[in-house]
């Protein structure tokens, strides 16, 4: 299989690195396509026998499978600029944050269009994707997808497109959350007294444990909750608080907006 990937940044490259680890690509068959030419040679470095190019210089791409990777608000200039046209065996793969298939139908002058949502522990094989296909998609290429996906972590095939920019604010920007929040509970650590790299040791480890205890207990989350926190104790004390601030609420406020975002970025 050929692979191409239009748009070599954080998840163009991350995707890449990930398809060469599990040899489902051999370098000479990746073709990575960048904005700035003063990337190339950074890249190149990297993946030596891969032919990296800039956008404006591509005039054909020999591939089975096209990435395309660049961010939502530069789909538009990306399609109006083509210079070269995807052939009708070629299979197309968005992983952009709310540009629906149709869309990319319609700008792309082309019909066999897969959207996934993926997130940014793909880096580790540890990310999670939401995808779904346009119709006409045949099983065989929806394997051959799912077995590029599974190399980066998780892959869940969705009926609803619609569902996708739920994805997009639950998992996509979801590791984004979680940093907040260990940030949020590190500075706390600090301003009690506790050294930084110490106080970092002590939430990492802790929300390590706690995500096993979470895939380890017949326990739900709730019952977990009140397993930590003692009747007038120190973490109902705490959780007075997030309750009485609306942390719960805020939080979910948070991810609607983030997937009414991911519906503005179709328009
Ligand atoms: N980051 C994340 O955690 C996730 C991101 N996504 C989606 O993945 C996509 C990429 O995001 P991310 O990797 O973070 O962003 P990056 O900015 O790191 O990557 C986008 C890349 O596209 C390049 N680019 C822009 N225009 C063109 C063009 N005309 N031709 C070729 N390359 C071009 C950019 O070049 P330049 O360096 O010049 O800007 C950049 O390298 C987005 O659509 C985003 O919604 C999905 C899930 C998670
Ligand atoms: O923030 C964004 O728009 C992208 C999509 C999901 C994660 N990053």
């Amino acid at each position: 299989m050929k692979i191409a990937v239009l748009g070599a940044g954080k998840m163009g490259i991350s995707f890449s690195k990930s398809f060469l680890k599990y040899d489902l690509i051999k370098q000479e068959n990746l073709q990575l396509i960048t904005r700035n030419k003063n990337n190339i040679s950074a890249i190149s470095q990297e993946f030596p026998r891969v032919q990296v190019l800039a956008f404006d210089e591509v005039s054909t791409i020999d591939a089975d499978l096209v990435i395309i990777a660049v961010k939502p608000q530069d789909f538009a200039f990306v399609a109006e600029n083509l210079t070269f046209k995807f052939k009708e065996n070629q299979l197309l793969l968005s992983i952009m944050a709310g540009i629906s298939i149709e869309k990319i139908q319609n700008l792309l002058h082309h019909k066999a269009v897969v959207r996934a949502m993926p997130n940014s522990p793909s880096l580790l094989g540890m990310g999670i994707t939401g995808y779904t296909s346009a119709p006409g998609i045949s099983f065989t290429q929806l394997i051959q997808i799912e077995r590029l996906l599974n190399s980066t972590g998780r892959s869940v095939y969705l009926e609803d497109e619609n569902l996708l920019d739920g994805v997009t604010a639950l998992s996509g920007s979801g590791p984004a959350y979680f940093y907040y929040i260990v940030d949020a509970m590190i500075k706390a650590g600090t301003e009690m007294g506790i050294e930084e790299n110490l106080s970092k040791l002590f939430v990492s480890q802790t929300m390590l444990g706690a995500y096993h205890l979470i895939n380890n207990s017949d326990k739900n989350l709730e019952e977990l909750i009140q397993d930590v926190a003692s009747k007038g104790g120190t973490t109902e004390a705490a959780l007075k608080t997030f309750d009485d601030n609306r942390l719960k609420e805020i939080l979910k406020e948070g991810i609607l907006a983030a997937e009414k975002r991911a519906q503005e970025l179709n328009n």
